[in-house]
This record gives structure tokens, sequence and C-alpha cells, in this order.
């Protein structure tokens, strides 16, 4: 579901739209509008080549952010008010409704990690998984910690998610066994885009996020915690979350984020001198998590509210991400994406996933018509939403949407 205010003037987010045929191009999303960057490369309205006969953005986010600049500034002419006759027809030939073309994967996903800078999020996980235990790892403060996740198995939003089978072991048995995840789950959380990239053996500073990182995404990291209890000693998170993680359509820019950094929380111990910029790089970007079940949308009910939370809390901001994540001379590339971590809070209703909001299925969800849900079952619809918003200006990220298939 489209909701116009999120696409003003002042936000323009990229992607990639196909057509009932199948061709992909890179569009913009404009209010209730999509419209084709590569029709107005060809009408010689923009002149950003590398969005010429697309399918991806990899190559435009390669060029950096003066070329991004150059074609915000761009369209920000061709679609306000002192556009010329001649560039509005251009741009009205290369309009379409939302519901005309299909969103596609915005890039070609060549690396994908996921971070786990929520410290609300890995303490409530630790209290969870790890009674009686220290809950923080003791690098926690410290070090951005994160794993390889699978580029491969990134989707487009409104992919169906099919339940992934797998290796469990219940507490008391005696050996595991193999068959359909029952603990499946949703992690709410943002992604960013990587922009040109580095050489091998040359560390990007954390001050450099402005010319290294596009702009987010709205991330679900979906995850089998019955899997996950099982297999994550000692190496981490494996099958349980690699069967899927899905995007949102829409990468949003720091360029248009710029008015919603805020300054991050305060971290004690100091990090250590790689990881500090000289600016905050918090944002300030509300999101929500809802839930439709099957009967739900039968009835035509809304979604469940499940939880609401923001991206400025996080321990660890993309800027320490950034820096950490090629602080060996690990390089990044173009489309490279990289998860923020599940974004929770402590208090009830702020928590990215349900097995922090039922507190392991103790407190259950109730839903309207007596339904109620622990994790998601067959016929489930998780949607992740989130807006920057302060006064008039909105800048939105639409949403990431997912159904839960058998
Ligand atoms: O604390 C744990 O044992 C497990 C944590 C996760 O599953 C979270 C993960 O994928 C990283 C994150 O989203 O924060
Ligand atoms: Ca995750
Ligand atoms: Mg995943």
């Amino acid at each position: 579901m489209i909701d116009p205010r999120d696409f003003g003037i002042d936000n323009l987010p990229l992607g990639i739209v196909a057509d009932d045929a199948g061709r992909a191009r890179p569009a913009v999303a404009y209010r209730d509008l999509v419209v084709d960057l590569d029709a107005l490369v060809h009408a010689r309205a923009i002149d950003e080549q590398s969005l010429a006969d697309a399918s991806s953005l990899n190559a435009f986010l390669g060029r950096g952010p003066a070329a991004w600049t150059a074609l915000r500034a761009r369209l920000q002419h061709l679609l306000g008010e002192r556009a010329s006759a001649e560039e509005r027809r251009a741009v009205a030939a290369a309009s379409h409704p939302h519901g005309a073309l299909h969103a596609r994967m915005p890039v070609q996903v060549g690396d994908y990690v996921d971070f786990y800078s929520s410290l609300e999020h890995a303490t409530s996980l630790g209290r969870i998984l790890r009674p009686g235990g220290e809950p923080l790892p003791p690098n926690y403060r410290h070090i951005p910690i994160g794993y390889h996740g699978r580029s491969g198995t990134v989707v487009i939003s409104e992919t169906p998610i099919r339940r992934p089978a797998g290796q469990t072991k219940a507490g008391d048995a005696a050996a595991p066994e193999f068959g359909p995840s029952q603990m499946l789950d949703v992690e709410l959380e943002m992604g960013w885009i990587a922009g040109p990239g580095n050489a091998l053996g040359a560390p990007i500073p954390a001050d450099a996020v402005r010319e290294h990182v596009y702009g987010y995404v709205l991330l679900n990291d979906w995850s089998a915690r019955d899997i996950q209890g099982w297999e994550y000693q000692p190496l981490g998170p494996f099958l349980s979350k690699s069967f899927a993680t899905s995007i949102s359509p829409w990468i949003v820019s720091l360029e248009a984020l710029e008015p919603f950094r805020v300054a991050e929380p305060p971290r004690e111990p100091e990090p250590l001198r790689y990881l500090r910029a000289s600016q905050p790089f918090a944002y300030d970007v509300e999101l929500d998590l809802l839930l439709l079940t099957r009967a739900m949308a039968e009835r035509g009910d809304p979604p469940f509210h499940v939880s609401r939370t923001n991206l400025r809390g996080m321990y660890w901001t993309v800027a320490q991400q950034l820096a950490h994540v090629t602080a060996n001379g690990a390089t990044i590339r173009p489309g490279d994406l990289f998860g923020t971590g599940t974004i929770s809070g402590f208090e009830p209703g702020t928590q990215g996933s349900l097995i922090e909001r039922t507190w392991r299925g103790r407190d259950p969800l109730a839903l309207p018509g007596g339904e109620t849900r622990a994790f998601l079952e067959n016929g489930d619809t998780a949607i992740v939403r989130g807006r920057a918003v302060r006064g008039d200006l909105r800048i939105g990220f639409g949403e990431v949407v997912g159904t839960i298939v058998a």
C-alpha cells in the first residue's frame, strides 16, 4: 500500500520497477507516481547515463555523491514549479501510477552484512536466551558486532516467505529433529546501501559516510528462533536467517534524511579512535511493525499494531558500522547491503521482534477476533513501515511486507 505523503519533493527515493512484460528500469517515487528515469535519460531531460537501460542502481551508486546530488537537484527542478513546458511533457510521458509497475530489487546485492547494534535488543535477547548470565556480551560496548548474511536471498517486499525447515532440538529432547520451524519471527531493521566502495586494504574512515553510503531501506531479517537456538553456537546465525531477508523497494538518500540527523545516544566507554566520527550520525526515523493474519485479512480488518520504535537510539551508527566493516581492509562495493540490527527499545510495545515482544511466547499478542500469536503462522503478513517527520516535512520509506507460506 502506497501512502503518497511518503514521497514528496524533498524525498525522491530511487528504485527499480518493471512493466508487465518484465522490462526493468530505474525510477523515482514521487507522490502517487513512479517516474521512469530511463525514459527521462532517453528524452534528454536528465543526463545521468548510468541510469540508461539499467536494471539495477549499482552503477549509479558507484558514481558517488557528486552524481547523487546532481540527479536529486535535477529531479527537484523537473518535478517542481519551475520546469519548462517541454520538461513537464517529458515528465508526464515518463510517469505511471504506482500500481502500473512492479517493484524489483533496487540493487544487485553483492555482500550482505547484518549488525547487532541495538543495545536494548541485544540485552533483551540475552535475558531471554541466556537467563541467569550477563545479558550483554563483554565486547558489546567496544565493537559493532555483526555477521555476514546471504546476499542471494535478499528479496523485494511482497515476495512470499516460505516457512523454512531445519534442525532443531528442544531443551529436554535427547536428539535433534528436522522439520518446519515452529518459531518463525520477524526482525524490524533498516539497511544502508553502499556507494563507490574502497580498494582492498584501504579502510574507510568513520567520517566518510556521505562519500560511501547512498541511503536506507526498511529491512525484515526473518528469523527461525528454534533453528537459531540450536545452530548458532559458536559461529552465530546460519540457516536460521539465510532463507530470506526482505527489503522495501525505495532507497531514501542520506541527503533527504539530512534534516533528521540527530545526536547519538551516550556511549560509555568511549569507542576506540577508528570508531569516532566528528559528527553525529543517528537518524530520527520512526518505525512501525504490524501484523495481519489471514482471518483478519478475510474480514477486512486493519493490521494489528505490534510495535513502534525509532532508529535514533541505536548504540552503533552507520558511521561506526562503515568504519568497522572496512577496518581490516575488506572492501565494500556499490549495492552492498548492511542491516542495522533489530531496532528495539525496552518499553512494552517498542520491540522489533516477536521473541522480545511476547517474551518468547510467555505473553502472546491478543489479536482482534480472538486469535493469539507468539510467532508467525502460515498466512500471516508482517509489515514494517517507516518515516521521518517534522512539521510539514515528511520523508517516508513506504513499507516492507511479507506473507508466510507453508
Ligand atoms: O542475541 C542473540 O543470540 C541473537 C541475536 C539475533 O538473532 C539478532 C541478529 O540477527 C542481529 C540483530 O538483528 O540485531
Ligand atoms: Ca537481524
Ligand atoms: Mg535474514
